[in-house]
């Protein structure tokens, strides 16, 4: 298709493409060799063919000396020689051609997808908040395969569709001029149908791509939260969602065919009306003796053979399309920036204090719309610090701040009175062990699943920390223990161990400072009182910071911040903001007056 500037096909991303297959440039030399040999090879088949016709067939006669005819079926032997040996030759580059090609297609399609996860998990929070999880799977797998094609079938059937087309146009022409100009004429209308079906078949393949990646981000979205579809009774309606966007690739798919099904056989008539042209142009000359049976033969042949790479090429522009607009997709993927940037000299700290201080934070997920504002406060190392208010009134992003997933707009974050900035990423995120609302468990082992694979957190980490949290109790019960499976997102576990599970899996690695933002899972009594426990024994001299859903949770806090509509309300430990009678006051009643 051609695009807004006019240009035929995007040479920007097509040269972006290029740089990828540059480093395997001798892979794709060696396949281009290959293919001039195939093409050669196959060209001079009906040439041959039509040597021994013209030049011993008809030499040979009922009554002619048998020392002559030897003499020719000697000739026509070694001509079916070279025969038998283009078709030897042809067959061994294809398939050498076919093998080196798509090895190197293949990898440079691993590092492509390598190269794109990697970005992808660069990436900050904000990007995945505002990207369906579906449409990222339909970029790293889909888009990717697609890309494969250009590299293996485009790329080198438009080499070997030209070759084909030049030579076969060349070897007609020198043949005989006039019938060769003859079978050209019948090129326009094929280029013509090819024109209008390419246009069409592009608008299927657009909307076959839209749906897929619909039909994607449902499956991603509705498989994960099975479990509130089921709760609320939603299969049916989920189910005829997934059916709709499904009948309607079905649809698409079909009008794909649809158009195939009537493009190849308008072809089909075309090369039919052209052999018959053929015949009757070059039977009348056959008659006059100024076309060869030879030459007839040949150019039937060569007209057959000279279709074919024209529907090729029709064909290879769609996959172009499709492949460039895979390309265009995964590059500006590839083009995402991080939002948090890490700095290029980071100061180093062996171990932080574990002071946090706000000042005048300003913070929005999006535009001007004000999570967080003008927040302050101060606090000490190895204090306990509880956040609570209502619903959405900014603590959990508050956390998130802390570990610096997300940048502030104005004011500044200080630990230990240094810029988070200025941190290492990677050093800030393992000073701060963050427990979140959602525990998230992976496929794997218990172990695996607390250590996460971190080099610095050994089995014994592991089993220390889980002993700490009080999950070493009900892991020792499960069959196998720490080696015990555990299924994608911890199913098979209750709200209470997958709560104990990731204060091991936080502590483990031994934080300096703790942030926990808390459940607002009911759990019962007994586990309650584990976590508790847990708390208490995890937050002893470490600074922990605690978004607290339930009082009881915070009740030793040294201090505690009540924040409402992203400002701090109210401030001071539990007795002092009970006298208040403000905020705090009111959510202490209605908890404990239940
Ligand atoms: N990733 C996000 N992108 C955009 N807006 C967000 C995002 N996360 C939270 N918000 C918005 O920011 C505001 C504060 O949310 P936050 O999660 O900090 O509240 P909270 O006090 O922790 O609430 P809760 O007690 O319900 O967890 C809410 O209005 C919420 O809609």
């Amino acid at each position: 298709m051609i695009n807004k500037r006019g240009q035929l096909i995007n040479t920007k991303v097509m040269g972006r493409l290029l740089r990828y297959a540059y480093p395997h440039w001798r892979s794709f030399f060696l396949v281009f060799g290959l293919i001039l040999l195939m093409t050669i090879t196959s060209l001079a088949q009906p040439r041959l063919v039509q040597w021994i016709i013209d030049n011993h067939l008809v030499n040979l006669s009922p009554g002619m000396e048998e020392g002559a005819v030897r003499q020719e079926l000697f000739q026509i032997g070694i001509i079916a020689l070279t025969y038998l040996g283009t078709v030897l030759i042809n067959f061994g580059s294809n398939y050498a051609h076919f093998w080196v090609l798509n090895k190197t297609g293949q990898t440079i399609l691993l590092n492509l997808r390598q190269e794109v996860y990697d970005h992808v998990m660069s990436l900050s929070m904000s990007f995945f908040d505002t990207n369906p999880l579906g449409n990222l799977v339909t970029r790293i797998t889909n888009d990717t395969e697609n890309l494969n094609e250009m590299f293996t079938s485009v790329l080198t059937s438009l080499f070997q569709n030209i070759v084909s087309i030049i030579g076969i146009i060349l070897i007609m022409l020198t043949m005989n001029f006039r019938l060769g100009l003859m079978v050209l004429a019948l090129t326009p209308a094929i280029l013509i149908i090819s024109f209008v079906f390419r246009n069409i078949i592009q608008k299927v393949y657009e909307e076959q791509r839209r749906i897929l990646s619909k039909i994607n981000n449902h499956l991603s979205e509705n498989l994960s939260g099975m479990n509130v579809i089921q709760m609320f009774h939603q299969e049916e309606k989920v189910y005829q969602e997934f059916d709709k966007a499904d009948r309607d690739y079905l649809r698409e798919s079909q009008r794909e065919v649809k158009y195939f099904a009537t493009y190849r056989p308008a072809v089909e008539l075309i090369r039919s009306l052209g052999i018959a042209l053929l015949l009757w142009y070059g039977g009348g000359g056959f008659i006059r003796e100024t076309i060869t049976f030879g030459i007839l033969y040949a150019y039937i042949e060569y007209i057959q053979r000279f279709f074919h790479p024209i529907l090729s090429l029709a064909e290879t522009y769609n996959v172009i399309q499709s492949a460039l607009t895979s390309s265009r997709r995964i590059f500006s993927l590839m083009d995402e920036k991080r939002t948090v940037i890490n700095q290029t000299d980071p100061i180093q700290v062996d171990r932080l204090m574990g002071k946090v201080e706000f000042d005048h934070v300003w913070f929005a997920y999006k535009g001007e719309e004000w999570v967080l504002k003008d927040v302050s406060f101060i606090i000490e190392p190895g204090e306990f610090v509880a956040f609570v208010g209502s619903t959405g009134a900014g603590k959990s992003s508050i956390m998130h701040l802390i570990s610096r997933f997300y940048d502030i707009q104005r004011g500044s974050i200080r630990i230990d009175g240094i810029d988070i900035k200025n941190f290492d990423e990677q050093q800030l995120r393992q000073a701060v062990g963050v427990v979140q609302q959602d525990v998230f468990l992976f496929g794997g082992t218990v172990e695996e699943n607390i250590t996460l694979g971190r080099e610095y957190v050994s089995r014994d980490d592991a089993i220390q920390a889980s002993k700490l949290v009080n999950a070493e109790t009900f892991i020792r019960r499960l069959p196998g223990g720490y080696e015990a499976p555990v299924m994608e997102r911890g199913a098979t576990f209750s709200a209470g161990q997958r709560q104990l599970l990731s204060y091991a899996r936080t502590v483990a690695a031994d934080p300096s400072m703790l942030i926990l933002d808390e459940a607002t899972a009911n759990i019962d009594t007994e586990t309650e009182l584990l976590i508790q426990d847990a708390i208490i024994k995890m937050s002893r001299n470490r600074t922990t910071i605690a978004v607290a859903h339930r009082i009881s949770t915070i009740a030793d806090a040294d201090k505690i911040i009540v924040m409402h509509h992203g400002e701090i309300a109210e401030e001071g430990t539990k007795d002092q903001l009970l006298e208040q009678d403000g905020i705090f006051r009111v959510l202490y009643e209605l908890q404990f007056d239940r």
